[in-house]
């Protein structure tokens, strides 16, 4: 099968690399000098720069010939959410005929507070397209240790595409219809990573400082983060069990827990008292968590949904809230029925 993935981020190459092996890819990045560096190096540098590329990927940073390249075959969209919008729009204009493409970013639009598949139906209604989501650290899947994602598309023929370009060599791809669920589980688990990196990075007296708040503390944020994500979901129509699954608990779990999550450094650097702009520009990679927290809780709010811990969040990004104010503010609310 012949594959462009659009995005030469960590995920974007992870993704490449692992399916080179048996597919045509052609990796696009935005910035030529990135994509000459990538090709003269063979490593990515500044996003993967661990993982020596294959001879057989392709990398470029011309858009046209990329997409010209997975004519008929499967478009991928590694970028972040933002670009996400103009990044359809393109394949919509360069491949009229339709080709099936997957987005693999986690989030909701900055500002519209839109899921990935509302944007798609604005930019490109009817078109064939899909989300691809799950539990996956992109350094762990260029590396080939075993994971297992879910492609959810409305058309089971895209699913079934995501499939054959990479299901095997140590990643197992699952099918799902439920996009609204595998979208929300997606991006609400970053806003959760963040808390519990914030709770796992604070200090309390009396307290073993390499676990913060404490281990009850984070399974306690994961289990009432997991109960706001699932209210949240249900109420944009998703089904109760994508949240049991790889995007929803799967995913949460790995993003909460993981050390290699940048959503959960953002959290543990913020409970130290860093401001975030400094804790951005040191990851040098993207937080989703952080560009999409404010439009979940916005979004929450019109549908009546209680969000409390991603409410806490938005006001320690934001700056209206110390860490010590959101515990004291999340510890302090009244009693109530677990469900
Ligand atoms: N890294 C992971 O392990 C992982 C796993 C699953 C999903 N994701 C999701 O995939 C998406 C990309 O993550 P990443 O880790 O590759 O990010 P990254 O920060 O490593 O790289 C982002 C890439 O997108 C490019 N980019 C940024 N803005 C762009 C624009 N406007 N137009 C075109 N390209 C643009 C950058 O140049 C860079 O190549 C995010 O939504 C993330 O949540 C990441
Ligand atoms: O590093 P994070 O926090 O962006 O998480 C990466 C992936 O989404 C984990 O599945």
């Amino acid at each position: 099968m012949k594959i462009a993935v659009l995005g030469a981020g960590a995920w974007g190459t992870a993704l490449a690399v692992q399916a080179c092996g048996r597919h045509a890819v052609r990796l696009w990045a935005r910035d030529p000098q990135q994509a000459a560096q990538m090709r003269s190096l063979r490593r990515n540098q500044r996003y993967l720069k661990d993982r020596v590329l294959p001879a057989a990927l392709q990398v470029g940073a011309d858009l046209d010939a990329a997409l010209e390249h997975a004519a008929g075959g499967l478009v991928v969209i590694a970028t972040p959410m933002a670009a996400l919008p103009q990044m359809l729009a393109a394949v919509r204009e360069r491949l009229p005929a339709g080709t099936p493409t997957l987005w693999l970013c986690k989030g909701l639009q900055h500002g519209s507070a839109q899921l990935a598949h509302e944007i798609a139906q604005e930019v490109w209604p009817g078109g064939p397209t899909g989300v691809l989501s799950g539990p996956s650290f992109a350094l762990e899947v260029a590396r080939g240790q075993p994971t297992a994602l879910v492609a959810a598309s409305a058309d089971p023929a895209v699913c079934q595409r995501a499939v054959d370009a990479f299901h095997g060599d140590g990643l197992r791809v699952y099918t799902a219809g439920d996009v609204v669920g595998v979208e929300v589980g997606g991006a609400v688990k970053n806003v959760l990573a963040i808390a519990t990196g914030i709770a796992d990075g604070m200090l309390l007296d009396g307290a073993d400082p390499a676990t913060g708040l404490g281990l009850n503390a984070r399974a306690a944020l994961i289990t009432r983060g997991l109960a706001e994500m699932t209210r949240f979901g249900l109420a944009l129509g998703a089904r109760p069990e994508t949240f049991m699954g790889l995007s929803g608990l799967g995913d949460l779990v790995l993003t909460a827990t993981g050390g290699l999550s940048r959503n959960r450094q953002v959290g543990l650097r913020l409970a130290q008292g860093q401001p975030l702009a400094l804790i951005l520009v040191e990851l040098g990679h993207v937080a989703e968590g952080v560009h999409c927290a404010r439009s979940v809780a916005q979004r929450a709010e019109a549908l009546g949904v209680e969000m409390p811990i991603t409410q806490a969040v938005v006001r320690v990004l934001e700056g209206r809230w110390s860490a010590a104010q959101a515990l004291e503010a999340l510890m302090g609310r009244d009693a109530r029925p677990e469900h």
